[in-house]
């Protein structure tokens, strides 16, 4: 049996998902054997497999968070094209039976599609319907502008709630996703699709709008910072806090682990600015081939990929996680077995990916994005902390993410 190792970043109800792939994978056939292992956050897992690529033990299989995507595309000798390991493979891959936004996002600008689109997300909204009545708001429908949000949360904290507010991925979330969703530059040159070129544009004055608007309520009481990455997730699972924004890829945690009612609903906006609400950018993470490999071992991946391509697998995936459906194919076969209809809310992240998209909404993909994460969450946490204005935090994003960005396209020019 030929092994083939899987690297992903997977924890709770998604590690079980990435399992049960596996297994289902390797109970179809008999002559590979696919290994997912969990190799911490998304961040630790790529810095751990660029560690694994030099000492020549890297996986077959990495899944790659959409914040690494530019590196991985620049990192040309350690990877193998998706497309070129169906064809070498004789499996079929089309890149145009993916939705649009997932497509265009994981395509190089030579038009190659590079890795392999898994588990994609969006930023979506949940709130806590329990809590919501209990401080005699509605439920039946979600604050849908920032303004809504804020009276909320008041009325949430008059009610006793602890946490009205938080943010998992503040900088995913509140910043990048902000971005596009009122149809404002996150960087220039279409937020670095267009070239290595690119320089942050995030201190706009809508930018400096909602930061102070989320330190006014983070002064208030009604936002609570919980930490970085996906780690204030956990505080709304419980019920501590009744709003947050995060991916859709959080709603299979919700939906197996929340002892409450809970609502799904679009981003909050700020109903004043004109385009708004645009989309949102894609989110989650795509699958890379390693290079290095024996071809049985390549055939074996792309086996794999063609098992986890089919249209009723990439259904249930999404039925299970609240990852989008990353076909056309899929999304109809879950719209046709009546899920969306069942599941109030579930459809939100499709409805606000596929919508017309703009320079400025089609996704945000940065040379050294990983870092520039990194500078958003320390200057975000200064502003929550009261520690630096909301201007002097963005400023502070644009000055030293430009240092990342003027490193990554001196290191990468061609
Ligand atoms: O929680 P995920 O997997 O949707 O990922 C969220 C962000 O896209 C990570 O950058």
């Amino acid at each position: 049996q030929t092994e083939i190792q899987w690297w992903h970043s997977m924890t709770a109800v998604n590690n079980e998902w990435v399992n049960d792939l596996a297994k289902q994978f390797n109970e179809s056939q008999k002559e590979y054997k696919v290994i997912p292992t969990f190799k911490g956050t998304y961040d630790e897992s790529m810095t751990a497999s660029i560690a694994a690529f030099r000492a020549g033990n890297a996986p077959h299989i990495l899944q790659v968070f959409e914040v690494g995507t530019a590196t991985m595309m620049a990192s040309k000798g350690a990877i193998v094209p998706v497309g070129q390991v169906m064809k070498d493979a004789g499996e079929k891959f089309d890149p145009a039976a993916y939705i649009p936004a997932v497509a265009g996002y994981y395509t190089a600008p030579n038009g190659q599609m590079l890795s392999f689109p898994f588990n994609s997300s969006t930023t979506i909204f949940y709130f806590n319907k329990d809590a919501f009545k209990a401080a005699g708001l509605p439920t039946d429908k979600a604050p849908s502008t920032w303004p809504e949000v804020v009276a909320a949360a008041a009325k949430l904290k008059a009610s006793g709630h602890k946490c009205p507010f938080t943010t998992a991925w503040q900088n995913w979330t509140q910043v990048e996703s902000f971005s596009a969703w009122h149809n404002v530059e996150f960087a220039s040159k279409a937020n670095g699709l267009q070239g290595l070129d690119a320089r942050l544009k995030v201190n706009s004055p809508l930018h400096q709008r909602h930061i102070e608007n989320l330190a006014s309520m983070a002064k208030q009481g009604l936002f609570i910072y919980k930490g970085r990455g996906n780690v204030p997730e956990a505080s709304f699972v419980s019920g501590e806090c009744a709003m947050i924004n995060t991916s859709s890829g959080f709603y299979g945690n919700v939906a197996k682990n929340a002892k409450f009612a809970y609502g799904l609903a679009p981003l909050p906006y700020y109903p004043d600015v004109p385009g708004a609400p645009q989309n949102t950018v894609i989110g989650g993470a795509s699958l890379w081939v390693m290079s290095g490999k024996k071809p049985a071992e390549y055939k074996g991946v792309a086996k794999f990929f063609s098992f986890i391509s089919t249209p009723e697998v990439q259904s249930a995936s999404h039925k299970r996680t609240g990852y989008l459906p990353v076909t056309t194919a899929s999304y109809k076969l879950t719209e046709e077995s009546g899920f969306y209809k069942q599941n109030p809310g579930t459809d939100v992240a499709v409805t606000q990916m596929i919508r017309k998209v703009t320079d400025k909404s089609r996704g945000i993909r940065l040379g050294n994005y990983v870092q520039i994460r990194a500078i958003e969450d320390e200057e975000l946490e200064q502003v929550w902390n009261g520690k630096k204005t909301a201007k002097e935090a963005l400023d502070a994003i644009v000055t030293r993410g430009n240092e990342q960005l003027e490193r990554f396209q001196k290191a990468n020019k061609s």
